[in-house]
């Protein structure tokens, strides 16, 4: 029913809107369409949206039931239907008393015996490399976070993340490191993903080979699955559990390179802030719930306007590996074809998440976000206060992220031709206050709902990903053949390929 209404709308009147009237008529548009979460401030007011698709995007919501959605999710229920799990990542960062879920004691210990064994290496000026090998979620969450947070590092510690199977980049790191100064750290949700099991045997054999003692002190595990992990000879283990999906495990004892990182304390306002924003989701009204109003903008984006991209543009060298992150977040939970019970869509899901940290961004693709031919939403992140004291930097890159925004929407239409800008291109702007671990922690958390409330809009399971796993059969039935030479049963273009591959 809301879904028609919006479809009329939007025919008859919304794909006309533009921007530039938008706020010459209504005055109040900054403060009616921008809000202050926790720890996250959002302007969503230079977006194709008017009032009557905003109170239509709500009603959709209460059609499909998001709520209650929500709080099935809240409530610990099995909303990952297809894997009969729970989906509880929000538990991780509750604090104690605060959830009478029963799983919440064994989170704390956990949380205190990582955090334990953070500061032990953190204390221990012989271990000066890190490698965390794993891949994935078990990968980009914490390369993610620990990039961001590079300000609250302790110093004399480098930290490397090994996740390709391709050998060249263990190679390198290798290359680098040291026995006696290394720990290694086996990220693994299940412990038999072939590139991070391919990478930790290397790193062992290359460690015993090169005389190195000690594997409890110098590789520890991180995964759901212990005994897989002790059967490989790490004897130092984290664990978690099935109801945390690997795309949202930086806040388990995935995330014990960023604990090693920044400290227990940080550590604990990561998580803080996550769950400020957890509180958020769950409680505010729909109308004022920033996961929720971004959710359905996607939604509008993609289902209306048929936008099939949108560009990250994190205007903070720091949070250069946020883009690859939300790749991961949102087109691996909701790039799906099917609803939860596995009936075919009629409707598109997740679109191309993709970009670059600002102002680089700008002197290589804003171009086509400026005058191609396809509408695509940007999203900027800045950051009032720097970390560094460097004069005129600072000011320079938020004044870029304020124009391109301004930009985007405004056009130019004297010059004609070459020249001229259509304007009246979409955009979200989000602020931070300081990039510190609180409001990473509330952002990262503020981006899972809102996949969260899409997914849950489309009738999707966002939490399953059957779609990663042909690609891994099939690469399986290939890998003996690079040996042998078999083409039998390959189609043409795959045989000709091998035998390419093997020449020489
Ligand atoms: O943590 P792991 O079990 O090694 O999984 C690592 C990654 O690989 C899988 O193929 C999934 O697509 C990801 O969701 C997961 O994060």
């Amino acid at each position: 029913m809301a879904w028609a209404m919006l479809r009329a709308h939007y025919d008859r009147q919304a794909r006309h809107l533009d921007l530039r009237e938008a706020f010459r008529a209504d005055p109040g548009r900054f403060e009616e369409y921008s809000q202050q979460a926790p720890h996250v401030f959002a302007d969503l007011s230079k977006n194709l949206v008017d009032a009557h698709a905003r109170v239509m995007l709500l009603e959709l919501a209460r059609e499909c039931m998001l709520e209650r959605h929500r709080d099935a999710m809240f409530a610990g229920h099995k909303v990952n239907n297809t894997e009969q799990r729970a989906v509880k990542h929000w538990l991780l960062r509750t604090p104690r008393g605060a959830s009478l879920d029963p799983d919440l004691r064994e989170v704390h210990e956990t949380l205190e015996a990582m955090l334990a064994y953070a500061e032990r290496v953190r204390g221990d000026a012989q271990i000066t490399d890190v490698v965390n090998i794993g891949i994935g979620g078990s990968d980009l969450g914490p390369q993610m976070a620990v990039t961001a947070l590079a300000e609250f590092a302790v110093p004399g510690k480098r930290f490397h993340f090994v996740s390709n199977v391709d050998g060249h980049e263990l190679a390198a790191v290798l290359a680098a490191v040291q026995p006696r100064s290394t720990l290694f750290l086996v990220a693994s949700k299940t412990f038999t993903t072939i590139e991070t099991m391919t990478n930790a045997r290397s790193a062992k054999a290359w460690f015993e080979a090169q005389g190195g003692q000690d594997i409890a002190r110098h590789f520890a595990a991180l995964t759901t699955n212990v005994g897989a992990a002790r059967e490989f000879g790490i004897e130092t283990t984290f664990g978690f559990w099935d109801w945390v999906g690997g795309r949202y495990s930086m806040w388990s004892a995935i995330g014990l390179p960023i604990a090693i990182a920044i400290g227990a304390d940080h550590f604990r306002r990561m998580l803080a802030g996550a769950h400020e924003m957890d509180r958020h989701f769950a409680s505010a009204p729909l109308a004022a719930n920033l996961p929720v109003r971004l959710g359905l903008m996607d939604v509008w984006y993609r289902n209306f306007h048929g936008f099939a991209s949108r560009s990250i543009a994190p205007y903070h060298s720091s949070l250069r590996r946020l883009p690859a992150y939300l790749q991961q977040l949102e087109m691996e939970s909701n790039g799906k074809r099917v609803d939860a019970m596995g009936r075919p869509l009629g409707c598109s899901t997740a679109p191309v998440l993709w970009g670059e940290p600002g102002t680089n961004g700008q002197h290589a693709y804003f171009q086509m976000l400026h005058q191609g031919t396809d509408v695509v939403p940007v999203e900027f992140i800045a950051v009032r206060q720097a970390a560094h004291t460097l004069a005129d930097h600072h000011g320079q890159l938020l004044a870029n992220a304020l124009a391109q925004a301004q930009a985007l929407m405004q056009g130019k239409h004297d010059a004609g031709g070459h020249r001229e800008f259509p304007g009246n291109r979409p955009s979200t702007f989000f602020v931070l206050d300081r990039l510190e671990p609180a409001s990473l922690g509330a952002l990262i958390a503020l981006y899972e709902h809102r996949v969260f409330v899409s997914g849950s809009i489309w009738g999707i399971n966002s939490f399953d990903q059957w779609g990663v796993e042909l690609g891994k059969v099939l690469a399986k039935d290939i890998a003996p053949r690079l040996e042998n030479g078999d083409e039998s049963g390959l189609d043409p273009s795959t045989a000709g390929l091998l035998r390419r591959l093997r020449a020489g």
